[in-house]
């Protein structure tokens, strides 16, 4: 088995999250700790930004360069923070890290595009390993965007090898900057894609409108209620009824959300809304998965908001619970993800499949820096 530590930086920009884990890339072995390091709010501003400009960015370009070493430098003291953690704890070095990067722009082939897809996620990853002297493995999802996948999601096998004991049909729901789901069926069918925005419009809400980085407990949106023609407005999207393969931008909806109207509702009902439609993307997922899960798990930062998980329970028909009742960190699972991911391109398992981003037969991926 290899000692990984994967490193995750999701959509919502709040940080990079770092995990090490023992695995051969199928099965997992030891579970080790994990830890956030939250990005400063300059840099969470300039990679929102990175966003809204990524469209059409050279790759050259100063301002992301600027971005790129910031960025990397926080994913170097997380693995160094982590490697001393582990050290301390569990006696343990690392072999392999996993890097994601950070997505600025995520737009895979859809139905009648003419032009080819595109995923960009940044960072350094020859940077990283020389910092680490360890070899990093990285550019998980640029082969099955070439291949005419989705690119996402890719955490879907290691959800799936992760409940390998547990009873099927069972649904891992991920709440972060995006939502995405995976449905695990009693055969081991994997059907994996994202549900919809999730945290990252309320996100944005909380910070023009309310003055935090965030919906915070749900106090915000606990205070409010639901505009019911927003709301209508929103579900008549076309991608909540599209067939999978299917997945999102982090700013896919940001006109739609303009359109129906959402920024001329106050504070608390804005953000309720955003809460409700996070929930109804999730239930209008529910009804394109082959057969009823017994079980929502609920993974990402949503967990920790009631009004999403109260939201959640009365859209679906079945229990809705967080990861950790099946023993699982949903914290850090992401981030858990991507060592085992490091391990599949390290041994040349693949990291995609039909199932998940609607690739023609499972496809590897992924490139190796410092090796
Ligand atoms: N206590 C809390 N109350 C409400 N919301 C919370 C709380 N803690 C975290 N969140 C939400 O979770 C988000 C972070 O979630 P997470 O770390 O899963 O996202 P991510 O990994 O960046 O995104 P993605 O999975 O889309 O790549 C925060 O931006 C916030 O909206
Ligand atoms: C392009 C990209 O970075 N997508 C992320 C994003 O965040 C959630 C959702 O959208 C998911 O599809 C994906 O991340 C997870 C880690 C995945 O690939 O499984």
């Amino acid at each position: 088995m290899l000692r990984t530590i994967g490193l995750m930086s999701g959509t919502s920009l709040d940080g990079v999250d770092a995990a090490w884990v023992e695995t051969d890339g199928s099965a997992i072995g030891q579970i080790g700790p994990a830890l956030t390091l939250p990005y400063d709010p300059a840099l969470r501003r300039d990679l929102r930004r990175l966003l809204d400009l990524a469209e059409g960015l050279p790759p050259e370009d100063p301002f992301l360069a600027d971005c790129v070493r910031r960025l990397t430098a926080r994913h170097a003291e997380a693995v160094a923070t982590l490697r001393a953690e582990v050290a301390r704890t569990l006696g343990e070095e690392a072999d392999l890290i996993g890097f994601h990067g950070q997505t600025i722009l995520h737009r895979p082939q859809r139905p009648g595009d003419a032009a080819p897809g595109r995923t960009w996620q940044v960072g350094d990853a020859a940077w990283l390993a020389r910092d680490a002297g360890l070899p990093v493995a990285f550019d998980f999802r640029s082969a099955d965007v070439a291949a005419g996948g989705q690119g996402a999601p890719l955490v879907p096998v290691v959800h799936a090898a992760l409940a390998a004991s547990l009873p099927k049909p069972l649904a891992v729901l991920n709440l972060g900057g995006v939502g995405n789901v995976t449905w695990v069926g009693e055969d081991g069918t994997l059907v994996a894609f994202d549900t919809g925005p999730a945290n990252g419009p309320l996100d944005d809400w909380a910070r023009k409108r309310a003055q935090t980085d965030y919906d915070r407990d749900g106090l915000l949106s606990l205070s409010g209620q639901p505009d019911g023609g927003v709301l209508a407005r929103l579900l008549e999207h076309p991608y909540l009824a599209a067939p999978p393969p299917k997945s999102l931008d982090r700013l896919d909806f940001d006109r739609a959300l303009k359109e129906a109207g959402a920024g001329e509702l106050s504070p608390p009902d804005g953000a309720a809304t955003l809460v409700a439609f996070c929930a109804c993307c999730v239930a209008a997922a529910s009804r394109l998965l082959p057969a009823p899960p017994l079980q929502w798990l609920v993974t990402g930062g949503g967990r920790r908001n009631p009004a999403m998980m109260r939201a959640l329970a009365g859209a679906l028909d079945q229990p809705v619970r967080p990861v950790e009742a099946v023993g699982w960190n949903g914290d850090a699972l992401e981030a858990q993800a991507f060592g085992v991911l490091a391990a599949r391109v390290w041994h040349g398992l693949p990291l995609t499949f039909p199932g998940t981003t609607g690739v023609a037969a499972p496809l590897t991926g992924g490139r190796i820096a410092g090796h």
